[in-house]
């Protein structure tokens, strides 16, 4: 049954939302989703962590999972490459296709689905390697790079794309780990690119960043968007406003709602939704 909403004042700007509904209307109705997921509940031993979560996930969209602390969101995330593996207590049940192919398969080559779903963490994690060994690594342990110049036009591109390279392109030999929080994340996320993917999924990625950082990582969504799928975990509803054309909102382990992200802010149908981005808990 429908639960009926009351009027709210969301905490996210409703201009920034219904600026989404423009971009998003390059989504063509009734095409294929990239991801798609049926049924997916996640357990640790014996405690269920989610619930029976159905959602697809789209090319050229941003798909932001929103909920309270504990809800889910991160497990979720994890079953869409996999990460849960690495979880020895964790069992995933359910369907998770990309492109149409079961990515739970005992035929799927798991590194291969997670430079084709690559992730980006909430604290970044650059390899204690140089800058240039951070991107170049992935190309070379996938056999992307015929040679050095091709590596070399790899890490370059990967770099502009994920907007760090005016800021590196002169010490591409020193660490990684001594870029700023910010140049970190972003060159995780040229870390990610690299390998060239299909989808990334972003677990909280500006959480451990100042303001400014943040405003960079949100703005390269932007411009990452439409090539990429792009799946966000965020606490901050401004930022899934900003960033997101899709939202999905877990409470409990559940997909309480999903839907176009303007919809989801400014005219929830559920409840415990309009609870939540009005403030009332989380
Ligand atoms: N490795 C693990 N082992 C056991 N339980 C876990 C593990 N990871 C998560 N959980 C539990 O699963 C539930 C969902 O956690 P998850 O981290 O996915 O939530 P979340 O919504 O991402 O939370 P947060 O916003 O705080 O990061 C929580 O109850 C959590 O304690």
């Amino acid at each position: 049954m429908r639960e009926e909403t009351e009027a709210f004042e969301p905490k996210a700007d409703v201009a920034e939302v219904t600026k989404q509904d423009k971009t998003e209307e390059r989504a063509a109705p009734g095409r294929k989703p990239k991801m798609l997921t049926r049924d997916v509940s996640v357990f640790y031993g014996e405690k269920q962590a989610l619930k029976d979560v159905s959602i697809e996930i789209y090319d050229d969209l941003v798909t932001a999972f929103i909920g309270p602390s504990g809800c889910g969101k991160s497990t979720f995330l994890r079953c869409l490459n996999r990460m849960n593996d690495t979880i020895p207590s964790a069992r995933v049940t359910g369907t998770i296709e990309l492109d149409g192919e079961d990515v739970n398969a005992s035929a799927m080559d798991v590194v291969q689905l997670r430079a084709r779903v690559g992730m980006v963490f909430q604290k970044p994690n650059p390899f204690p390697k140089s800058i240039f060994e951070n991107v170049a690594y992935g190309p070379r342990i996938h056999g992307l790079a015929s040679g050095k110049p091709e590596l070399e036009q790899i890490v370059e591109k990967s770099l502009k794309r994920a907007g760090l390279w005016e800021e590196v392109k002169d010490r591409l030999q020193e660490s990684g780990t001594a870029l700023s929080g910010g140049q970190q994340q972003r060159l995780c996320i040229a870390r990610a690119i690299a390998v060239d993917p299909e989808v990334i999924l972003m677990d909280e990625p500006c959480s451990a960043l100042d303001p400014i950082a943040t405003a960079k990582i949100e703005e390269l969504i932007h411009e990452l968007r439409g090539r990429y799928a792009i799946a966000i975990v965020t606490h901050n509803m401004q930022q899934a406003a900003r960033v997101s054309q899709r939202t999905a909102f877990f409470h409990l382990g559940e997909l309480v709602e999903y839907g176009k992200t303007s919809e989801i802010f400014t005219n929830p149908k559920r409840q415990r939704t309009t609870d939540y981005i009005t403030g009332r808990y989380g």
